[in-house]
């Protein structure tokens, strides 16, 4: 079967979006079909893929829109925050939203608020949640993980290069009785004052270019680390590009970033 997809991304965290208003279209998507979807060989090749749907299809609320994220595995996950910046677009882009009031967005982890200014989208990403910290291991190295859930799980640790992690072919060992649904891990070295760089790799996707949930994770760790106040903007530079996250004086996150749609098209995957 022949059906309309679009490719997209957000810091080269890269997506492929299944419209399917009604749910009619991709209501059994499959893990088997996601993976086909990812594969950057077979496929048409993704960090994961943003199913369009209306949430009464699903029987949520809080807003018109659904986005159903899956990783690149198959797996689900309850937020993507450069793939929410990507949703945003696509729905102004065709029209599906009001172009002049902020878009909502609902998700797993809840309704997020995306305004857009030019070719830049603000993410209110919500309050963070702090957990049990512990530690995360690459290659016999061990690390303290700052535990910070932005609606889906996150292990940051600091490093002094951010080639100590290695490869990253393979996840690294966490605990999995603070994560036992397996994690998103950050490593984080310092750039100066507001400012960090990080590598990712993510729950299901393996690493990535970018990871919007992962780098307000990185920035709550920082912020923490230098007590810094409240509004106090810092700016968090990925392999696929630069974000800039905020802690707001009411306990928000706001995640501003890029968001592009590179191809539509069909496919038969
Ligand atoms: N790339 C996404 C994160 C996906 C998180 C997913 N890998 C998980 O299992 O939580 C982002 O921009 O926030």
């Amino acid at each position: 079967m022949t059906y309309h997809f679009l490719k997209g991304h957000g810091t080269e965290n890269d997506f492929v979006l299944l419209p399917d208003h009604d749910g009619t279209v991709h209501g059994d998507l499959s893990a088997d079909r996601v993976r086909a979807l990812c594969d950057r060989r077979a496929g048409l090749g993704a960090d994961g893929v943003l199913r369009v749907v209306r949430s009464e299809v699903l029987g949520e609320t809080g807003a018109e829109w659904f986005m159903d994220y899956r990783n690149s595995d198959g797996s689900v996950s309850e937020m993507c925050g450069n793939g929410v910046r990507v949703f945003a677009r696509h729905l102004l882009d065709e029209g599906l939203v009001d172009a002049d009031e902020p878009v909502a967005v609902a998700t797993r982890a809840g309704v997020k608020m995306v305004t857009r200014d030019g070719d830049l989208f603000t993410v209110d990403m919500g309050t963070p949640r702090r957990g049990a910290d512990s530690t995360v291991t690459v290659e016999g190295r061990s690390w303290p993980a700052v535990h910070v859930d932005m609606g889906n799980p996150h292990a940051v640790a600091f490093v002094s290069d951010l080639a100590d992690a290695g490869p990253l072919l393979e996840a690294p060992g966490h605990d999995r009785e603070v994560y036992p649904h397996g994690v998103n891990v950050e490593f984080v070295v310092r750039r100066g004052p507001q400012h960090v760089a990080m590598r990712v790799h993510e729950r299901g996707s393996g690493e990535t270019r970018s990871c919007g949930t992962g780098a307000c994770a990185v920035m709550v760790a920082t912020a923490l680390a230098d007590d810094a106040p409240r509004g106090t903007a810092y700016t968090v530079d990925l392999p696929g590009g630069t974000l800039t996250i905020t802690w707001t004086d009411d306990d928000r996150i706001l995640m501003t970033g890029p968001a592009v749609v590179v191809a539509r098209g069909t496919t038969d995957l």
